[in-house]
Order: structure tokens, then C-alpha cells, then sequence
């Protein structure tokens, strides 16, 4: 005798098949998203959507969230509660499929540091399934744009901070993510490297891919960002398009607004100096 099925009885997601990117999905999709830790509230309950082909900026003051959001959307920190979507693909249920369709740029997290610039990019190609000759194409491609070529043969615990930042961020794009998220990508890095970054993320949105960055840098986020969400202490302020959020003022003014907290100086009169 068999027992009976359940009618309508749901399937774990984590016993579905695999599925694939779902057309007209938002590159990002959070619903609910929270953390603590040790009871105090990180994120509490964000839901946001990135959409596809965006340049998309997360902005918010020091401890807002904004690193514990993007780690539990890429998959590195896992959520108390809420869902994460990529292109449609549940980043915790599907972490593969999801994984392959992102390129991360983590803040913080160490590198494999006793490796030259070109082996760790070149490691991080192979990481991903991806046959020996297009790496190499690929990282000489990467390591020209973002002005490395000349320090491919140096060990990354050798390179300074920007250089550092640079080559974590050749890593995440070797396998053409459709979906780049980039916690802090211009801390440290100079000027010219900066303007090299942003011309190669340009032309990355332009050819139907999606940037998530979060930086504390307002004027960068206005003319680089399409749009942004701003947060603090856990929670979305404020989100999308630009010129949507900043309603006429500049973006650092809105912010500001936004999120309060400008302090008198009374207490230091011992640091002033005349
Ligand atoms: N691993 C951890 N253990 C304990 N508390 C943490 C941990 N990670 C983050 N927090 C706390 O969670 C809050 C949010 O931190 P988070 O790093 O996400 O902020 P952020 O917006 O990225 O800040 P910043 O702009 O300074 O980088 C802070 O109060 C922080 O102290």
C-alpha cells in the first residue's frame, strides 16, 4: 500500500530542480532581510529592488548595515530572516546557479595574499569551471585595464592598498558575472585608477549588466549611480532613482537630511589651537 500524496504540499526549495535567471527578474531582489548579533539589531527587515541594468549605490553612515546587507546577498553571512534573489535565483536555496550569475567584491575579507596578482586572478577564473586559455585571455585583459600588468608577477601581500582593492575587484569579473556587487571598490584607490574603474563598470552597465556599490563618497555616488538606496541603523531610508531621492538638493545635502546626526563641536575647545 502506498501513502497517500499530499495534495498542493509545498517542495522544500532546497530539493527543487535548478533554475535558471527568470527574464524581466530584478537583478537583486531582498525581501525582508535581517540580522543581529549578539541581539542587537544589524539590518532590520530591508527589502529592496536593484533593477536590471542599473548602477545601483548603497549609501549610509559607518555601521548603517550596509556590509551586513551586501555579505547576506552575495551569499557570505547568512540571514536570521528574509529571502535574497539574483536575477530570480534564491541566493540560499540555489547558492550555485546564484553564485555564478554574481561577482563579489567583499570589504574586509582577506585574500590569497601569498599568491602574485596574476595566480590569484588567474585561480579565481579557474575556480569558476572556466578552461585554461580563456583565463589567460581574460586576466591579461583585466590586469591592462585596471593597470596592473606591470605588477602581475608581484606577491598581492606586496601591493598597496588601491592595488589590493584593484586586483580583488579583476577577481570577481573573470567569469563576466551578470550582477557585480562591490562593497567599497574606490577606498584607496587613487584618481586615475578610480576613473579607469568607473569607465569599466560604465561600459559593463551599458552592456546589460547591473552594479551594486556602496560607498560614502555622495558626489561619486550622484554621477556615477542611476540609482540608490540610502540606509541607517538597519533600515532603507530612502530608495531609487537618483534624482528621484535627492528631490533637487545634491545627494550629500539629502543624505545629511536623511540621516541627522551632525555633532557640535563644543567639548574639543582644548584641540583648537588659537
Ligand atoms: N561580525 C560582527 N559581529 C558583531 N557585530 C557586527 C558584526 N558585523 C557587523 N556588526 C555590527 O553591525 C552593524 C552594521 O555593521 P556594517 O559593517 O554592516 O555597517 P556598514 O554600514 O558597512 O559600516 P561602514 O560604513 O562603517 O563600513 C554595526 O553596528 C557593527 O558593529
Amino acid at each position: 500500500m502506498t501513502s497517500p500524496v499530499p495534495q498542493n504540499h509545498p517542495v522544500p526549495a532546497a530539493l527543487q530542480p535548478p533554475r535558471g535567471p527568470v527574464p524581466n527578474a530584478p537583478a537583486l531582489s531582498i525581501r525582508g532581510l535581517a540580522k543581529s548579533f549578539g541581539g542587537r539589531i544589524a539590518v532590520n527587515g530591508i527589502s529592496l529592488d536593484v533593477p536590471a541594468g542599473s548602477f545601483y549605490g548603497l549609501v549610509g553612515p559607518n555601521g548603517a548595515g550596509k556590509t551586513t546587507t551586501l555579505s547576506m546577498a552575495t551569499g557570505l553571512l547568512r540571514p536570521d530572516y528574509g529571502q535574497v534573489a539574483v536575477h530570480g535565483v534564491d541566493v540560499w536555496a540555489q547558492p550555485l546557479q546564484a553564485k555564478r550569475l554574481m561577482g563579489i567584491l567583499p570589504d574586509g575579507v582577506r585574500l590569497f595574499d601569498r599568491l602574485t596578482g596574476g595566480q590569484l586572478v588567474t585561480y579565481a577564473g579557474l575556480l569558476r569551471g572556466m578552461d585554461r586559455q580563456t583565463v589567460a585571455a581574460r586576466v591579461a585583459d583585466l590586469l591592462r585595464a585596471l593597470d596592473l600588468a606591470k605588477d602581475a608577477g608581484t606577491l598581492v601581500v606586496d601591493y598597496s592598498a588601491g592595488m589590493t582593492k584593484k586586483i580583488a575587484l579583476a577577481a570577481a569579473q573573470t567569469h563576466a558575472p551578470r550582477l557585480l556587487v562591490l562593497d567599497e571598490p574606490y577606498e584607496a584607490v587613487d584618481p586615475v585608477s578610480a576613473a579607469n574603474i568607473r569607465d569599466i563598470l560604465h561600459d559593463y552597465v551599458s552592456s546589460g549588466g547591473t552594479v551594486i556599490v556602496s560607498s560614502h563618497v555622495m558626489d561619486l555616488v550622484q554621477r556615477m549611480c542611476d540609482h540608490v538606496a540610502v540606509i541607517a541603523q538597519g533600515n532603507v531610508l530612502a530608495a531609487g532613482a537618483v534624482d528621484e531621492v535627492r528631490g533637487g538638493a545634491s545627494l550629500e545635502d539629502r543624505f545629511v537630511e536623511l540621516v541627522g546626526g551632525r555633532n557640535q563641536t563644543e567639548g574639543l575647545e582644548w584641540l583648537r589651537t588659537s
